[in-house]
């Protein structure tokens, strides 16, 4: 049977999504006990599969996972899962709320419980454990003044009560999951992408790479930065996008990425899950129809209008610099910017002379507007 690690001990939030996952897949669940421990047998072919949390929407990223996904060679983001995140007040039979002296949790448990416990366990010493089934398992030997935060799945596992139910402050709760793999099948349409890149060191460099999905109206559903492991501000970054890896439109996005990324690492492409924001609202990308063609037209079009918009804020501040000179064209500097696009045009395959007009038209506005603005303030 196909094995599926996870990690445990039994009763943790990982092992009741790896419950549900088995039920569905015919797998059978298999306790690790590290992240890394999961990443290592899926790696060595012990376990076929493996299920670890990645991000939570109250605390966010689980920061070990992607630095496991970055650093495992060969193994992919083969599934995603969401699991809505219940937290309640464990403790063995006869543990009254007013007796509790002691509230054993993960840190994230806790942090996410902070409001229930302020109200009703204000005086409570809270103990931080290294799971949830950990503080459970702490609690079901421990006197009755102890409980623990934790899941139903937990307290069925160490025989302990619900003393209060559903005690999380916030109710939409969800931790993501991902199923990880030695391969990774294309799966069928809706799909996501997931991509961990190094950002070369330049201005703008970031931006660009963004502007490469934008342009072609690639939905990016996430996007999260981690401290490389190298030297202090220098980041990688991890992308999830709409769409499959085998899409045309997302294969020349990639391709596109290269001049501004030192290195570009494929994670995975797999089923979007059902319960993310992005499913919805894919429609499915490509170059087919002139529909599609015309929507990324327009897109570029949004983008030249906006970039005009940012050259004349910056014209606006040159005329400034300019009032006390009262001389607005320069000749020297028109030339240099001339041969400059001209250049550029030949390089791109552009019509110079067209490039030669728009510029042209460009500058002659600029100066006008300038010669506008500093005659008013004057
Ligand atoms: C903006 C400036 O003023 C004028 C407008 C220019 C432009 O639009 O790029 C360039 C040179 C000047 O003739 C400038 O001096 O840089």
């Amino acid at each position: 049977m196909t094995k599926l690690g996870y990690l445990g001990p039994e009763g943790t939030y990982s092992h009741t999504m790896a419950l549900r996952y088995a039920a569905e897949h015919e797998c059978q669940p298999v306790c690790c006990y590290s992240l890394s421990s999961v990443f290592q047998q899926v790696d060595d072919g012990f376990l076929d599969m493996g299920i670890v949390p990645v991000e939570n929407s109250t605390e966010g990223s689980v920061g070990e996972t992607l630095d496991l996904l970055l650093s495992c060679e060969g193994i992919y983001v083969n599934a995603e899962l969401l699991l809505p995140v219940r937290h309640h007040l464990l403790a063995r039979p006869g543990t009254v709320l007013a007796g509790i002296e002691k509230v054993y949790s993960h840190p994230q448990a806790l942090a996410q419980c902070r409001k229930f416990i302020a109200e009703h366990l204000p005086g409570a010493q809270l103990v931080e454990t290294a799971s949830t089934a950990a503080a459970a398992l702490a609690v079901a030997s421990a006197p009755l003044n102890a409980a623990a935060i934790g899941s139903d799945n937990a307290a069925a596992t160490y025989a302990l009560e619900l003393l209060s139910s559903d005690i999380q402050s916030n109710n939409d709760n969800v931790t993501r999951f991902l199923v990880i793999s030695r391969d990774n099948p294309v799966p069928a349409v809706p799909a996501k992408t997931s991509l961990a890149l190094a950002v070369l060191d330049h201005p703008g460099a970031l931006s660009r790479i963004l502007r490469e999905f934008s342009l072609r109206a690639i939905n990016l559903t996430r996007i999260e930065s981690r401290p490389a492991g190298s030297k202090l501000g220098d980041y990688i970054f991890f992308i999830d996008l709409v769409g499959r890896v085998d899409d045309p439109v997302v294969a020349e996005a990639v391709e596109a990425l290269s001049n501004n990324t030192l290195w570009i690492k494929f994670l995975g492409c797999y089923p979007a899950c059902e319960g993310m924001k992005s499913y919805q609202q894919y429609q499915g990308s490509g170059y087919s129809n002139i529909q599609q063609l015309r929507g990324k037209i327009d897109l570029v079009d949004d983008e030249i209008l906006y970039l005009l918009t940012m050259r004349q804020r910056l014209v606006d501040r040159v005329a400034d610099l300019k009032k006390d000179t009262c001389e607005v064209i320069d000749q020297t500097r028109e030339a240099e910017i001339m041969n400059r696009v001209k250049e550029q045009a030949r390089e791109n395959n552009l019509n110079t002379d067209m490039v030669v007009k728009i510029f042209r038209l460009m500058l002659l506005e600029s100066v006008r507007r300038q010669k506008t603005l500093i005659s008013a303030s004057l």
